[in-house]
């Protein structure tokens, strides 16, 4: 039989925990024959209803689940684990921007940064979603010295997919048929969502699309698009981000479609003069469980400058977890 994978979830009680238990133990994430292992992640006060979660994964009876773990110690939830999808922290309310979760949910994410490092595979994946989810991604790391530091990631796939959406609606082509689309940088509002390499059925973008929409429709509604649906939905994403959040691994896992790429905040290396330092999201290809950025793309002056202002904020969250990092 094949090995089981081991998948840690935190937060895994939570809006977005909830979806992503069901969605990987059905096969969604590392597909129809490899069995999991779920080691679910909460703290004290929402262990109750992570019995309930627990409960119910039982009553689905899912073929490929062999066993679930339940705890609030990051020593036993992050034992042994293959990939690491780091969700637990607070949500932002209507009105507020992510970096002003930084103070709180910052402080979570050194302590599992130790506990990966102690304790997980050698080569665990991480995934981090709470946010603010590049800087959260950034302190794991440091606290995480004897991993590969280009294991830690943040999702900004949630953006990518969102770039998708709009283009689609706007140009009446299928989603599956638009490629070569990137988010660079934060996954905030100063993120760039880029189309000057994107297709759409082939065709460039900008021609089908026009600059007007581009700069004063599209990147704002894709920047601000986490905010209409806390305003519409009164609470954040979470169906949505755990979509985006299995898309992420899998792709990262079993490898990245073809001639596409896709977005994912990684360690900066200093591709496309973005110096180390920063977790920022670029396109990447993927493939043996590694990925790459892809190299070369022409940058016009319109991309520099929101490549950088992003840049930019990066650093400045950067500075204020100093101490954390
Ligand atoms: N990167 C993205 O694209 C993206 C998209 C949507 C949401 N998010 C972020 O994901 C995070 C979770 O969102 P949600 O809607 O699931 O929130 P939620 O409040 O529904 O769930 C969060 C869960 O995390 C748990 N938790 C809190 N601190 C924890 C800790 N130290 N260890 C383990 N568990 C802990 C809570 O008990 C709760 O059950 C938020 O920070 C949100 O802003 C990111
Ligand atoms: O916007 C938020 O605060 C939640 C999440 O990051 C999102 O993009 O939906």
């Amino acid at each position: 039989m094949t090995q089981p994978k081991r998948i840690a979830i935190t937060g895994a009680a939570g809006q977005i925990g909830y979806q992503l238990c069901f969605r990987i133990a059905s096969g969604d994430l590392l597909g129809p024959t490899q069995p999991v292992i779920l080691q679910l992640i909460e703290i004290p006060p929402a262990l109750d209803m992570l019995r309930g979660v627990v409960m119910e994964l039982q009553d689905a009876a899912f073929p490929l689940l062999q066993d679930v773990v339940a705890t609030t110690d990051l020593d036993e939830g992050f034992a042994d684990t293959d990939y690491a999808i780091l969700v637990g922290a607070k949500p932002r309310g209507p009105g507020m921007e992510r970096a002003d979760l930084l103070s709180e949910n910052g402080k979570i994410f050194g302590p599992q940064g130790k506990a990966l490092n102690n304790v997980a595979s050698r080569d665990v994946k991480v995934l981090v979603v709470g946010n603010p989810a590049n800087t959260n991604a950034l302190i794991a790391q440091a606290n995480a010295p004897d991993l590969p530091p280009e294991n830690f990631t943040a999702m900004t796939r949630l953006d990518h997919n969102r770039a998708l959406a709009q283009l689609a609606e706007k140009t009446g082509v299928h989603h599956t048929m638009i490629r070569q689309m990137t988010i660079w940088g934060n996954h905030s509002s100063t993120q760039y969502p880029d189309v000057h390499q994107t297709l759409v059925g082939g065709k460039p973008t900008l021609d089908l699309i026009g600059q007007g929409w581009y700069e004063n429709d599209f990147i704002p509604t894709v920047q601000q698009r986490g905010a209409a649906i806390i305003k519409a939905r009164g609470a954040s994403s979470a169906a949505s981000a755990a979509s985006a959040a299995i898309d992420h691994i899998r792709d990262w896992a079993l490898g990245t479609d073809g001639d596409d790429w896709v977005s994912m905040a990684v360690p900066a290396d200093g591709s496309y003069g973005i110096e180390p330092g920063v977790i920022y999201s670029f396109p990447c290809t993927c493939s043996d469980g590694q990925w790459k950025i892809v190299q070369g793309l022409e940058i016009n002056e319109f991309s520099r400058a929101r490549m950088e202002a992003t840049d930019k904020e990066l650093r400045e969250e950067r500075a204020a977890v100093e101490a954390l990092l």
